[in-house]
């Protein structure tokens, strides 16, 4: 099974190349789940809204009166992810609503942290041969819902169904060592990405990007790529797992100290 998180800053555009890396892995017979962000758009339902919130190293500080905002965006790039692959003769089985990750308080009021994963759910969908999507909020065992991080929800559910591979889709080319220089990483290790992180390098939606990397690759995740969804060979060369490295993309070989191309 792959894992594929989109990030929200792709606004649709990584269809293609998302409908193409799906099509190929199931050629293979190899199960795909997409998770899902939304950032700009809860941002833009949140601006309309009137309602104004912090971030704090990449994470929202959401309220209870903003939760419905981030709920609604969410499960609009839900629908839009859904269709599209429906609409190109892809089976899905669309999760919006909060019920695969089990939210976990984390004392910062609606912000939370992934508690679990309902795996079951996910599993069943993907052996129908569906393609489950999943928009990454959770809710608690009381059934409230908590914003958390797409980047981490991705992560936790790539370690929960024991997937080998999991891609993350944004809207740059990989990991920047230096974002002033687009001093790219192409292979890196754990340590390179904490030493980093730790000194730094990294700011805004890139925290928990690098934090959920190095979560998967810590908890059994074989192969993590950070690629441009826009790219679709860098797409399709991640999706396949090929050490092929034409295609631009950021890769951590999880338990080792960086692989060579
Ligand atoms: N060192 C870095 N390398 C790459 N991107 C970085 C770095 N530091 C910050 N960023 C920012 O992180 C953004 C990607 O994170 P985010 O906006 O959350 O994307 P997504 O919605 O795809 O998850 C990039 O557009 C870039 O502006
Ligand atoms: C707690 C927190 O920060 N939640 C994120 C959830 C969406 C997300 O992560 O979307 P991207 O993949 O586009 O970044 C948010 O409110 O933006």
């Amino acid at each position: 099974m792959i894992v594929i998180k989109v990030g929200g800053s792709l606004e649709g555009s990584a269809e293609l190349a998302l409908v193409e890396a799906v099509r190929e892995a199931r050629r293979r017979e190899w199960p795909v789940v997409v998770v899902h962000g939304g950032g700009p758009r809860i941002s833009k339902r949140l601006r309309d809204a009137g309602i104004e919130l912090p971030f704090v190293n990449g994470l929202r500080q959401t309220t209870a009166e903003a939760v419905p905002h981030v709920v609604a965006a969410l499960a609009e790039c839900n629908r839009e992810i859904s269709e599209s692959l429906a609409r190109h003769g892809l089976p899905v089985q669309a999760f919006a609503d909060g019920e695969v990750v089990i939210a976990r308080d984390v004392g910062r009021d609606r912000t939370g942290e992934v508690g679990g994963v309902r795996v079951e759910a996910v599993r069943a969908a993907a052996q129908s041969g569906r393609v489950p999507v999943i928009a990454p909020f959770g809710r608690d065992e009381a059934g409230q819902p908590y914003n958390i991080n797409a980047d981490h929800a991705a992560a936790q559910i790539a370690r929960a169904v024991q997937a080998p591979r999991l891609l993350f889709l944004t809207d740059v080319p990989g990991i920047y060592r230096d974002f002033e220089a687009r001093d790219l990483l192409l292979d890196t290790s754990r340590e390179e990405l904490a030493m980093l992180l730790a000194s730094g390098a990294f700011s805004t939606g890139m925290i928990p990007k690098v934090t959920a990397v190095l979560y998967a690759a810590e908890h059994g995740v074989r192969e993590v790529w950070v690629v441009d969804g826009r790219d679709q060979d860098a797409v399709m060369c991640a999706a396949l797992g090929q050490s092929d490295r034409r295609a631009v993309g950021t890769r951590l070989v999880g338990c080792t100290e960086g692989v060579t191309a």
